[in-house]
This record gives structure tokens, C-alpha cells and sequence, in this order.
């Protein structure tokens, strides 16, 4: 089968038709620059890279376009769906947030790199993104927290990144076509069919990718979020025992359950239901985590075998396990949402929240049995954002109450678990 490249939208994206100009020397400005220098210091400043290298990375979208673009961080070929975020801050807590296994994430905030990288926003023990898509790459790094360079950091942790690439134009492109998979290259050898070849032969639907993210034994959890930054402490004691299933967890989410008083431990996504209700938790909290929901039916079995025994509360992919645990279904949206501005109406409290986003399925209200409630809306497209079926004690919302990042209007969610489990505590 001959496979068409399309003209893509980005003048330098054509580039790849001619070939590739090689990065002999320093262009014309910078030689004049270094004239008066003495030779070691131009020998020192040919191997200077930023801002004069030129493109050396290919990503090539399943639609056939192809993009030009400089790379960062490591080096070779990796495949993955790729999802736009418009957060304006917070790309560590991104980079380390494990929902994004399978997936390149495109910055649609132009600038990314000013602050480093530090050693408190991490959101787990890895990156497990494809890599890392941007327009600006800074060529500073200014914070007073900062410890290292975002570049090294990705070098370090074995992650691609690419720069001065049309970040504007690709997200159109998703918004338009919807989510499209791509292949992140450096290796010159390989030619745009092939890798168009590859995109085209990978999928992220129909996968587990949880439990390659999860952790694979039990373990506590203590670290409360620093008193210092923390907006809603009212320093309670740890009063109840929650069991919270690792599918990709975020570490704020476990900061904040110990900041509103939780004893807290952490089990594998595998992690048997009869073990749960062994160690007689208050409560049950099931994560956020990456892939496709419909793609691990032991896990909603594990959520099924746990409703009404005890309160259980889901976020993002702990929702849509419990949408499907309750008998819905899940589907995959056209482009996701990934961002920290999200509008939702808040049903129970008839409020707006904004709110930090990141998911590419959603649970189908219509699909849902009577007696649950659809608690929260995003009211940028209408999707079910928030499930209550208090019967059960079960409740969830699909996007990120823990933020980081991301605005904390939502944090109060976990003060309404608290609630709920006292009421279940008091009743026995
Ligand atoms: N943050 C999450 O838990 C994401 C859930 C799921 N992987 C989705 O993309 O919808």
C-alpha cells in the first residue's frame, strides 16, 4: 500500500522534501560575534547548540503530516497518541502525571522550561509519557526552587522533547481531526513512510496501561501537603483508613487525603477486593490512570465486588471505572480535555468550579442505571463530569479536585469524602 503524505500547514515542515542542511558551521551573525574572540572561545562557542540548531527531529502524524522540529532531552524513535494541554504552569507535575502513559504531550502555552525543574512537583516516581511537544524551549532557567534544567531532566528520565515546532497548528489540527497518533524521531535513517507506517499500525484504544504504571505492592502513604502551601488545612489527626488503588496515582491526591486526615495505603490495580475489605478501610479511593477504561475489566470487577460494602470515591479513571462498575459504558472523545481551566458546573452545590482536566474517554450518563446521580458538568461541551449514587455511597468526578496543576476550587471534594465516610462510620 502506498501511503500519501499530505501537505502539512507549516512552511517549515516541507523542509523535509529537500535535504537536510548539515550544522557545519555558526551562521553569518554569530561568526561576526565571535571574530574578536581568541580560539579556544570560538572553538567553546561552536558547540554551543541554543539558539542556533537547526531542526534534527521529525514527528509524523498518522494524518500523514510531518513536522520539523529541534529535539531536547533523549534521543531515538517513540510512538504515542498525541493530546494538546493548556495548562499555562505547572509541566513537571504534567511531565509526572502517569495518565499520560501512551501519549506526547503538546504545551499549547508557548514558553515551557523558565522554571526547571525542582524536587517537590513531582506527581510520581517516573515519566511515563511518550514525550514532551513545545513551541518555546526557554533558554533560561530562573526559580528560586529550581535544581535542575528541564532539558537534562528529560535526558535523565529517558524522554523526548521536541521545540520550535508549530504548536498552534497541531492543536488545531486535533481539535478539527480529533486525537492522532504520532512518531517522535531523531534517527535520520528512517524514512517519513516508515514512520508514517508505524503511526498508522499503533493504537492506544483497547490497551491496559494501567498496570504497567501502577506500583506492585502494597505501601503507606504519610506526606500531608506543606502546611505552608496549603489553603485548606485545618490540621485534623488521621481519622480514617483509606485503601486507595494505584492505577496511575497522583502523589497530591495522596497529600491530600493525609491533609484531611487520612491513613492511608496504597495497593497494587491488581490488588484483590476480599483484600481490601479484609483490612476494613473507612473508605475506598480508586485513582486517575492512563488508557483506555473499557480496557481493564478486572479492575471494575475489583470496584463491582467493593460497592456498598464500604464509601468509595473515584477520580478521572477511578470515575469511569465506577461509571462502568454501576453498569454504564464509557466512549472516547473527540480531543480530550487536558488543561487547567475547565469550567464544571457543580450540581450538588450549584456552583462553577475551574477546574484542572485530563482525560480522552468519558462515561455516558445515558448509559447509567437509575438512582445515580450526574453530580457535575463540564460546561464546556456538556459531558458528565461528576457521579453520585448515594445508595451505594459511591461518589466520583472525572477531572482533578487534587489539581497540581491547576486550580484548587474542587479541593473541598475531599472534605465531602471525609463526610461520607463519617456518616457510613457512625451509622455501623
Ligand atoms: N487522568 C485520568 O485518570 C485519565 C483517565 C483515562 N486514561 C482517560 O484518558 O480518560
Amino acid at each position: 500500500m502506498e501511503l500519501a503524505l499530505k501537505n502539512p500547514i507549516a512552511p517549515t515542515t516541507r523542509s523535509f522534501l529537500k535535504p537536510k542542511p548539515k550544522v557545519k558551521s555558526l551562521r553569518v551573525f554569530n561568526l561576526k560575534c565571535i571574530s574578536s574572540l581568541s580560539s579556544a572561545d570560538v572553538a567553546a562557542a561552536a558547540v554551543v547548540e541554543r539558539p542556533w540548531k537547526t531542526s534534527d527531529a521529525r514527528l509524523v502524524l498518522e494524518d500523514g503530516s510531518v513536522w520539523r522540529a529541534k529535539s531536547f532531552g533523549a534521543r531515538g524513535t517513540q510512538v504515542g497518541e498525541v493530546v494538546f494541554n493548556t495548562s499555562l504552569t505547572g509541566y513537571q507535575e504534567i511531565l509526572t502525571d502517569p495518565s499520560y502513559a501512551g501519549q506526547f504531550v503538546l504545551m499549547t502555552n508557548p514558553h515551557i522550561g523558565n522554571t526547571g525543574v525542582n524536587f517537590d512537583d513531582e506527581e510520581s516516581r517516573q515519566c511515563f509519557l511518550a514525550g514532551l511537544v513545545i513551541r518555546s524551549l526557554s533558554i533560561s532557567t530562573s526559580n528560586w526552587r529550581c535544581t535542575k534544567e528541564l532539558g537534562d531532566y528529560l535526558l535523565e528520565r529517558n524522554i523526548m522533547g521536541i521545540y520550535d515546532v508549530d504548536t498552534r497548528a497541531i492543536t488545531r489540527r486535533l481539535r478539527q481531526d480529533g486525537s492522532l497518533v504520532g512518531v517522535l524521531t531523531t534517527e535520520e535513517s528512517k524514512t517519513d513512510e516508515e514512520l508514517l507506517k508505524m503511526s498508522r499500525s499503533w493504537d492506544i484504544v483497547g490497551i491496559d496501561l494501567i498496570s504497567g504504571v501502577s506500583c506492585t505492592a502494597p505501601y503507606e502513604w504519610a506526606d500531608k501537603t506543606d502546611p505552608e502551601w496549603d489553603f485548606n488545612c485545618e490540621g485534623r489527626g488521621k481519622i480514617y483508613h483509606v485503601i486507595a488503588y494505584d492505577f496511575g496515582i497522583k502523589n497530591n491526591i495522596l497529600r491530600r487525603l493525609a491533609s484531611y486526615g487520612c491513613k492511608i495505603t496504597v495497593v497494587p490495580s491488581n490488588w484483590p477486593a476480599s483484600e481490601t475489605l479484609k483490612m476494613k478501610p473507612d473508605g475506598v479511593l480508586f485513582s486517575n490512570g492512563p488508557g483506555d477504561p473499557s480496557a481493564v475489566p478486572y479492575a471494575v470487577e475489583t470496584v463491582k465486588e467493593l460497592l456498598g460494602k464500604v464509601p468509595v470515591f473515584g477520580i478521572c479513571m477511578g470515575h469511569q471505572l465506577l461509571g462502568q462498575a454501576l453498569g454504564g459504558r464509557t466512549f472516547k472523545m473527540k480531543f480530550g480535555h487536558h488543561g487547567g481551566n475547565h469550567p464544571v458546573r457543580n450540581l450538588l452545590a450549584n456552583r462553577v468550579e475551574i477546574s484542572a482536566q485530563n482525560h480522552n474517554y468519558a462515561v455516558d450518563p445515558a448509559s447509567l442505571p437509575e438512582g445515580v446521580e450526574v453530580t457535575h458538568v463540564n460546561l464546556n461541551d456538556g459531558s458528565c463530569a461528576g457521579l453520585a449514587f448515594p445508595a451505594l455511597n459511591v461518589m466520583s468526578l472525572q477531572y482533578h479536585p487534587e489539581a497540581s496543576p491547576g486550580p484548587h476550587d474542587s479541593d473541598s471534594v475531599f472534605g465531602e469524602f471525609m463526610e461520607l465516610m463519617k456518616k457510613v462510620k457512625q451509622k455501623a
